[in-house]
C-alpha cells in the first residue's frame, strides 16, 4: 500500500513549476493560477514530448523525467505529442494504407460489416449515422444527429477473442491483408498504451508497474476513420463538424491523423478550441474521462473535436474540405478493474471526488447515458394472446409502419373455436407487417387459465435486415429404418387417431449427420453467408427436419432450434402449416438465420419432471439403447424405482403403467450444481437384457451423467403463468426471449371449460415470443468450440430457446 503522505503525493511535483494550488485540501479539481510571467494567460500548447528516453532508459531514475513531463502535459492540457514512440512508421503507414482500401470498398461490402450495438462497438459506421457530443439527452441527441451529423465513416475493431462481440470483417479476398494488418496493429498500440500507462504510474509516484495488471486485458477499441471531402459550407453551421465536441471515455487515446488537420482541442480555461496540428512522425495522445476519475481529475479529459481544416488546406474556389484519414486507438482497464482514487492523488485530508466504479459499470452508465435506447436484438418482438382474433389483428395493425419491410418471424395458434376466415384474416395480418417473413401455425402454449382453449394467439419478431436471413427449405428428411424394439415395459404412446400424421418422433440424425455436409443443398441465401457469421438459426419444420439440420451444421458455432409445425389437417387440410413470404408449405422447413453482435445465450427448462433415480454414470451404450448405468442393469434400476415409489398409479399388472411418461436427461455441471441438459423420452425397455431404449439416434455416450425422470401425469406446468410473471417481475434486467415449448396433444383440447371473467382480455407479452407445438422441437445449441448434436426435445411442458440480452 503506498503511503498517502504529501511527500509520496503527486501535488507536490506538480506545484513545480507552471502551477500552484489554490485550494488545497479541497477534493475539487484545484483551480489553479499561473505563478509565472512568461507564459501568456491563455498560451494553452500540447507538449511534444521524446518518449526515446523512456523507452531506451537503463534504469527507473532514467525515466523520471519523461514520466513526469508526460504527466504533467495530460495534467495542464489533457493532450501530448509523443515523438520516437517506437511504432515504426512503416507500420503506421501499412494502417493507414490498408484503412483507406477498406473505405473505398462498395457501400454494399461495407454496410455488410455495421455496427449494431453500442455495448458490441464493433463494425462499419456510415457517414450520419454517429454524432459525438457531450450531450446526455436522448431527445437531444436525436435531434443533433438529425440536423447535424458528423461526416464522417469509421470502423470500428475490438478484441479479436472476446467470447460476447465479434468483430466484423471483410471479406479477405475484398481487403486482402485488412484484418491481419489491424489486428498486428491492434497489438502494437496496445504494447505502447502499456509503456505509457507505467510512466504515467512513475509520473504519479505510483509503482512502474501498477496500472499492468488492470489494463493487460485489452479492452481496447481501434477506431479507423475517414472523413470524406465535403464543402465547407457543410462544415460551417452551427454545431456542424466532422466530430463535435466530446471527451473520450477510457484511458488513453493514441490518436494518429494524416497531414490534413482540424483536431481541435479546447483549452479549458477559455474554452476556445485550438487546432492540435498534425506533427509527421508523431502520435496525439489524450486522457479520457475514466484516468481522469481514476486520478481524482489530476489528469485532465479534455474537449475536442474535429472541424474543417485551416483554410489554406482548401483545394479549390468550391471550398472543397479534403478527405481527411486517422486512426484512433482507445484504450481502456480491463472490465472488472476498479477505478478508485489512485492513492498518490488524493490531497491528504480530503476525500476522493467519485466512488469506486468497475471499467464495465461505468462504461455500462455511459451507454445508457448516450445511447438513446439501447439497441436490442430484434427491434420488435411479442406475443399477443386473445379470445377474440379481431383485437389481435387491431394489435398487429399498429406495428406496420414500424417494422414493415424488416424480416419477420412469426408463428400464429388458432382456437379450435377459429374459423377459417379468421385465420386468413390474421394471416394476412401477419404479413402486412412484413413481406418478408417465415412462419407456421403453432399450438397453444399450455396455460392454467380458464377457457384457454377459446384463445388465439400471434408471436412475432422483427429483425434488422442487416442481422437476418430468411429461407425455405425442401432438404428432406430421412425416416428411421425401425430400430430393434425390446420387449416393451409400456406400449408406446399410439399417435392420437385423430391426427393422421406421423407422430412417432423418430429422427434419423445418425445417417444425416453421417453424410458429410454437401453444401449445395442449402438454399442459395444460405450457400452465400458466411459460416462464423451466423449465431443462430431459428426454424419450423415438418417432422422430418434432420437433412436440413444436418446441412446446417456449415454454420458450425450457431444454435440451431427448430420448432416441429403443429399438426394442422384439421385446420388448414395439411398435415404441417408452413408459411414463407406468399407461400404455404406443407412440408419441408423455413427458417431465419442470425447474426447477433452480441451472441443470444440459449436456455432450457422442463418444469414438472420428477427425478425417480439418482444420478448414474453411462457405463454402456449404443445406438438408441442405453445399456447400463452404474455397470448395472437399467431396466431393473428403472423398474426398482417405479416399484418403490408411493403412488401405487405408476404400477400396473405388467409392471409399469403404459400411461407413464419416462425420460433419461442427461446433467451437466453447472456452479457445482447438476443442471437437466438434454432429455429423451425412454420409449421401451428390455427387463432381462437390461437395455432402454430412447427416442433418439444416439444415446448419452459412455461416460455422460445421467438420471431417470417421470412426468406425473397431473404435471400440467402452466407456461403462459410463468411466463407473464417473469415479464412483470421488477429489478430484472430487460432481455428478448424466444422460447419454443412442447406440448402435450392434449394441452388446449380439454373440453369448455367455464366461461371465465377475463375470457374477453388481450394479453401483450413485450420482448416474448412463445411459441408451443405437440410435435416438439429440434435443439442443437452453440457449445463455444461447436454445437452439440441434434436432439428432438418432446417432454409435455419442456422449453427451449434463446436469450438477448437488450
Ligand atoms: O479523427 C480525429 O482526429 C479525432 C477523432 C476523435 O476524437 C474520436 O473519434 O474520438
Ligand atoms: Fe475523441
Amino acid at each position: 500500500m503506498l503511503s498517502l503522505s504529501p511527500s509520496c503525493s503527486v501535488w507536490p511535483s506538480l506545484r513545480r513549476g507552471a502551477w500552484s494550488v489554490s485550494r488545497a485540501g479541497n477534493a475539487q479539481r484545484p483551480t489553479r493560477r499561473r505563478t509565472f510571467a512568461t507564459v501568456a494567460e491563455d498560451a494553452f500548447r500540447i507538449p511534444l514530448i521524446d518518449f526515446s528516453k523512456y523507452r531506451n532508459a537503463a534504469s527507473v531514475a532514467e525515466k523520471e523525467q519523461t514520466a513526469q513531463d508526460i504527466v504533467r502535459g495530460f495534467t495542464d492540457v489533457g493532450f501530448i505529442y509523443l515523438n520516437n514512440h517506437g511504432i515504426p512508421e512503416e507500420i503506421v503507414q501499412g494502417a493507414f494504407q490498408k484503412s483507406a482500401e477498406f473505405f473505398q470498398l462498395p457501400i454494399d461490402k461495407k454496410s455488410e460489416l455495421a455496427w449494431r450495438d453500442p455495448r458490441a462497438n464493433r463494425g462499419f459506421v456510415q457517414v450520419g449515422r454517429e454524432r459525438v457530443t457531450q450531450s446526455a439527452d436522448a431527445e437531444e441527441i436525436k435531434q443533433l444527429r438529425e440536423k447535424a451529423p458528423d461526416y464522417k465513416e469509421s470502423m470500428e475493431i475490438g478484441r479479436d477473442w472476446d467470447t460476447t462481440y465479434k468483430n466484423y470483417w471483410p471479406q479477405e479476398t475484398d481487403a486482402p491483408g485488412f484484418r491481419r494488418t489491424m489486428l498486428d496493429f491492434f497489438q502494437t498500440c496496445h504494447e505502447l498504451h502499456v509503456l505509457v500507462m507505467r510512466s504515467i504510474a512513475l509520473g504519479l509516484r505510483l509503482d512502474e508497474s501498477f496500472f499492468d495488471d488492470k489494463i493487460h486485458e485489452q479492452y481496447h477499441n481501434l477506431r479507423l476513420l475517414s472523413y470524406p471531402p465535403i464543402k465547407r459550407q457543410l462544415l460551417s453551421g452551427e454545431g456542424q463538424a466532422r466530430a463535435g465536441a466530446h471527451s473520450d471515455y477510457g484511458t488513453l487515446t493514441l490518436l494518429f491523423q494524416d497531414s490534413v488537420g482540424g483536431l481541435e482541442v479546447q483549452n479549458p480555461r477559455t474554452g476556445q478550441f485550438q487546432p492540435a496540428t498534425p506533427i509527421p512522425g508523431t502520435i496525439v495522445i489524450n486522457a479520457g474521462d475514466l484516468l481522469a476519475r481514476w486520478s481524482n481529475d489530476v489528469l485532465r479529459s479534455t474537449l475536442h473535436r474535429v472541424v474543417a481544416p485551416p483554410l489554406k488546406a482548401i483545394s479549390d474556389t468550391e471550398g472543397i474540405t479534403p478527405a481527411r484519414q486517422s486512426i484512433a486507438f482507445f484504450c481502456n482497464p480491463n472490465q472488472g478493474a476498479e477505478i478508485s482514487c489512485l492513492p498518490t492523488c488524493l490531497v491528504p485530508g480530503s476525500k476522493p471526488k467519485y466512488p469506486p466504479v468497475t471499467t464495465e459499470e461505468y462504461i455500462e452508465a455511459i451507454l445508457r447515458k448516450f445511447c438513446w435506447g439501447y439497441v436490442t436484438m430484434a427491434s420488435h418482438m411479442s406475443t399477443v394472446i386473445s379470445r377474440k382474433p379481431a383485437d389481435i389483428i387491431a394489435y398487429l395493425s399498429k406495428l406496420r409502419s414500424n417494422l414493415s419491410g424488416n424480416p419477420l418471424l412469426y408463428t400464429i395458434s388458432v382456437s379450435q373455436h377459429t374459423d377459417g376466415s379468421e385465420l386468413s384474416n390474421l394471416v394476412s395480418s401477419v404479413r402486412a407487417i412484413s413481406e418478408h417473413s417465415v412462419g407456421c401455425l403453432s399450438a397453444a402454449v399450455p396455460s392454467s387459465r380458464p377457457a384457454w382453449q377459446r384463445y388465439s394467439s400471434v408471436s412475432l419478431a422483427s429483425f434488422d435486415s442487416q442481422n437476418a436471413t430468411l429461407f425455405r427449405s425442401t432438404i428432406p428428411g430421412r425416416k428411421a429404418p425401425l430400430v430393434g424394439r425390446w420387449h416393451a415395459m409400456h406400449k408406446d404412446r399410439k399417435p392420437d387417431p385423430e391426427i393422421p400424421v406421423d407422430q412417432s418422433g423418430e429422427m434419423d440424425w445418425e445417417s444425416a449427420l453421417s453424410n458429410a455436409y454437401d453444401g449445395s443443398v442449402l438454399s442459395p441465401p444460405l450457400e452465400r453467408l458466411s459460416a462464423e457469421s451466423i449465431d443462430s438459426v431459428l426454424y419450423f419444420s415438418d417432422n422430418a427436419p434432420e437433412g436440413l439440420s444436418s446441412a446446417l451444421s456449415k454454420f458450425s458455432t450457431a444454435t440451431q432450434l427448430g420448432l416441429i409445425g403443429a399438426s394442422t389437417p384439421f385446420i388448414t387440410g395439411r398435415p404441417y402449416t408452413l408459411l414463407h413470404n406468399e407461400s404455404i408449405h406443407s412440408d419441408g422447413a423455413v427458417g431465419i438465420c442470425l447474426s447477433s453482435p452480441i451472441r443470444p445465450s440459449p436456455h432450457s427448462a422442463f418444469p414438472g419432471l420428477e427425478p425417480i433415480t439418482r444420478p448414474m454414470i453411462v457405463t454402456s451404450s449404443e445406438g438408441n439403447l442405453v445399456n447400463a448405468l452404474d455397470n448395472a442393469n437399467p431396466s431393473g434400476l428403472l423398474l426398482h424405482a417405479i416399484h418403490s415409489h408411493p403412488s401405487a398409479s405408476l404400477r400396473s399388472e405388467q409392471g409399469i403403467s403404459p400411461e407413464l411418461r419416462l425420460y433419461m436427461g442427461t446433467l451437466r455441471q453447472n456452479n457445482g450444481q447438476h443442471e437437466l441438459d438434454q432429455l429423451f423420452y425412454i420409449t421401451s425397455g428390455d427387463p432381462s437384457r437390461g437395455s432402454i431404449a430412447l427416442d433418439t439416434e444416439s444415446a448419452p455416450a459412455e461416460g455422460a451423467l445421467v438420471q431417470m425422470f417421470l412426468l406425473p401425469s397431473s404435471a400440467s406446468p402452466d407456461i403462459l403463468g410463468e411466463v407473464q410473471s417473469s415479464r412483470n417481475a421488477k429489478g430484472t434486467r430487460r432481455t428478448q426471449n424466444l422460447t419454443f415449448v412442447s406440448t402435450s396433444i392434449e394441452d388446449g383440447e380439454t373440453g369448455s371449460a367455464p366461461h371465465s371473467e377475463d375470457d374477453g382480455d388481450t394479453i401483450v407479452l413485450e420482448d416474448v415470443f412463445l411459441a408451443a407445438s405437440e410435435n416438439g422441437c429440434v435443439v442443437s445449441r452453440s457449445t463455444g468450440g461447436g454445437h452439440e448434436r441434434p436432439w428432438k426435445c418432446s417432454v409435455p411442458g419442456g422449453m427451449v430457446g434463446l436469450q438477448w440480452a437488450t
